[in-house]
């Protein structure tokens, strides 16, 4: 008897684009939604764009919070309870946007994401990342029920976030490889669509890497459709596997032994460029995954990482311990072999 089932959740409005931010009211006007929002947002973009999004709204709530942990996921809980919101609307990076996504899972409402920055993917996806205990990697959410990227902004915001939206999409294609490589060993769920989308988004990012440049509202445009094209493939795969592979895994190490030190996107780049070396070898495409980098101004070294070398060998040797996913970290590299493959990349200089 076939017993599969598919559901997949997506958003339904995505408005990407010039001024955007004022059409935020219209777009969730097409929602239905009933009650007061309550805005979540954290202090810069609540200065910069708290006063737009309130106008458009009857009666709006803000909560603003100031760091993404499990006690701030609980604080905006017990903030709703007060507020009774119909739902919430999270306006800022990743970490109010990670935050109302819990937030709105606990109290069984839907969220609104109005990013201001391109740093990384969970700005669209259906995925949230709070540090909790020794928790590092997402945990599934709903998605947002709208995404509304207003490009003026995003093209104003400091540039280094941009890039780390940047090459969180590049460290798709080994994510890809990775999850491929289960479902040959490990005979692990396979999304072909998914997939394909995943690789497909890191492509055209590449191919369009001459584009995107500081300042640029069409470079701002470019980027985060790539981001909602990634969290798409993630939708449609159920889990984070089409953008999260081994790469992903040392960066989560990294997050544990040197917390705040770089940004996610930046951190899953330098690691990419090491897990394709693993893959495909010393001839295979590093070389370009590097470059595709450092053409999008985005770290290739630990030292541009601002991590020192042993450092950057500790999360490679226990990256593996970090989850149970299979990856081409399986089992472990041991320390000579992490030493050889970040120093014949240039990760290190060894
Ligand atoms: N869900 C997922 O799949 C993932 C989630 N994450 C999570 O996302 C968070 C990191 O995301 P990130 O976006 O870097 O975090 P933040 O939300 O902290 O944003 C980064 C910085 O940009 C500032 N900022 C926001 N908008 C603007 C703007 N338009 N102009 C100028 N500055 C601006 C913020 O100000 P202020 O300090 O005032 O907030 C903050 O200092 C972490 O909590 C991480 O765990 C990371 C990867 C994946
Ligand atoms: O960052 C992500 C995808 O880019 C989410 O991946 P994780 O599930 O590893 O946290
Ligand atoms: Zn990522």
């Amino acid at each position: 008897m076939f017993e599969k089932t598919t559901w997949i959740k997506l958003p339904r409005n995505v408005l990407v684009g010039h001024g955007v931010l004022d059409d935020l009211g219209e777009a969730v006007g097409e929602l239905y939604l009933t009650g007061r929002p309550l805005i979540v947002t954290s202090p810069t973009p609540n200065d910069i764009a708290g006063d737009r999004v309130r106008a458009q709204f009857d009666d709006p709530a803000t909560a603003v919070v100031k760091e993404a942990s499990f006690e701030a996921v609980e604080e905006l809980t017990e903030t709703a309870e007060a507020v009774d919101p119909g739902y919430l609307i999270a306006l800022g990076g990743g970490k109010p946007i990670d935050i109302a996504k819990m937030a709105a899972d606990h109290l069984g409402v839907g969220f609104v994401s109005v990013p201001t920055v391109a740093s990384h993917d969970g700005i669209v996806s259906g995925r949230s990342s709070i540090p909790e205990g020794d928790t590092r990697h997402s945990v599934a959410a709903d998605p947002p029920l709208a995404v509304v990227a207003d490009t003026t902004l995003i093209a104003e915001a400091p540039w280094r976030l941009t890039t780390a939206g940047c090459a969180d999409i590049i460290s798709n294609y080994t994510a890809v490889k990775d999850w491929r490589l289960a479902r040959r060993l490990r005979n692990v769920e396979y999304s072909e669509y998914a997939g394909a989308l995943s690789e497909m988004t890191a492509e055209l990012l590449v191919e369009n890497a001459d584009m995107i440049r500081p300042g640029l509202e069409e470079s701002a445009w470019v980027v985060v459709k790539a981001l909602v094209s990634s969290g798409v493939a993630m939708s449609i795969a159920g889990s984070s596997r089409p953008a999260s592979g081994a790469e992903h895994l040392i960066s989560h190490q990294l997050d544990r032994s040197a917390p705040g030190r770089a940004l996610h996107g930046h951190q899953v780049g330098v690691a990419s460029i090491m897990t394709e070396y693993l893959h495909s070898g010393e001839n295979g495409e590093w070389a370009a995954i590097r470059d595709a980098l450092a053409e999008l101004d985005a770290p290739t070294t630990a030292a541009e990482l601002g991590i020192d070398d042993a450092e950057l060998i500790a999360a490679l040797t226990s990256a593996h311990e970090i989850r149970d996913r299979y990856t081409i970290l399986q089992g472990g590299i041991n320390e000579a072999a992490a030493i050889e493959v970040a120093t014949a990349t240039g990760v290190i200089d060894g």
